[in-house]
């Protein structure tokens, strides 16, 4: 086990989960001196950062202190979630949950932008990042933190990330709503999937939210209890649930041939 906290620096405790910020195009001087008083970490001299999507906040302060959004989860877009502590807001860890397939991740971007955030990633992801994460990792965020469970099977770098009270838990591409990530390709395997949501996911608390990386139907939030009853799949024995995964028969992402390689290098080169 580690601490991620001592790689960081004290006044700077807050994290990011695969925060989506795009330049911003609006050319206005007072826009870039706001950007940078409320993101003192912003670097000089490049454009400022702003948020062009919409923010979505489905569980406000539930645990003291902890500041939440989940960001533009609909269509089967990537599901971001920034988390911070009161009162900091500067993003310095931007956590990715495993190596994507079908999209490009911004850390690099944001490495870029942001003066001293750090990338993070599984260590079995293959991917480079400033931190590989290991079972058992806390990510310390103001008085906050999540623990790293390893959940295997869509890919083998795939991370649960639960919240330290276990009130929630960001389950990337592994466990979805009523369903699961495919295991078809990367290193896909049925059998570790099932055991990694039955024996990583499956056994926090019944109201432990959970919120997965997709929903394909714009749903946002589920619970462990209602996955552990009423998904379509992993409810199956597990003869049943790698038969299920063997036929599902689904396109391969159109872009995995240029998110896979991009992601090993945290979305881009030098950084
Ligand atoms: N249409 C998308 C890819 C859709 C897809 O394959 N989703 C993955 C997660 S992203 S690798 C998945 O595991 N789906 C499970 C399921 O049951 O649908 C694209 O082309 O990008």
């Amino acid at each position: 086990m580690c601490s991620v906290i001592n790689r960081v620096k004290p006044a700077q405790r807050a994290l990011a989960l695969t925060l989506r910020l795009r330049p911003n195009t609006e050319g206005s001087s007072y826009a870039a001196a706001e950007s940078r008083r409320f993101c003192p970490g912003v670097s000089a001299g490049v454009d400022p950062l702003s948020a062009t999507t919409r923010w979505y906040c489905s569980r406000m302060a539930l645990t003291e202190g902890l500041l939440f959004r989940q960001v533009d989860s609909t269509q089967g877009a990537l599901a971001r979630f920034p988390c911070s502590c009161r009162p900091y807001h500067t993003v310095v860890i931007n956590v990715n949950t495993h190596c994507h397939a079908d999209h490009i991740t911004s850390t690099g971007l944001m490495k870029k932008r942001l003066l001293g955030l750090k990338s993070a990633i599984s260590k079995f992801s293959g991917a480079s990042a400033d931190i590989l994460l290991l079972e058992g990792d806390k990510i310390n965020f103001g008085k906050h933190y999540l623990t790293v469970r390893e959940t295997p099977g869509h890919t083998d770098g795939c991370m649960t990330l639960v919240l330290g009270d276990q009130s929630m838990a960001f389950t990337g591409d592994a466990l979805l709503i009523r369903g699961c990530g495919r295991t078809d390709f990367q290193q896909g395997c049925p059998k570790k999937l099932f055991d990694s949501v039955h024996q990583k996911i499956f056994t926090l608390p019944d109201r432990c939210l959970v919120y997965p990386a997709h929903d394909y139907l714009g749903q946002t939030v589920s619970t462990v209890g209602e996955e552990r009853k009423f998904n379509p799949r992993l409810t199956k024995s597990l003869e049943e649930f790698v038969n299920i995964m063997n036929n599902l028969n689904l396109p391969k992402p159109k872009k995995i041939d240029i998110s896979v390689p991009a992601n090993l290098v945290c979305g881009v080169h030098e950084v």
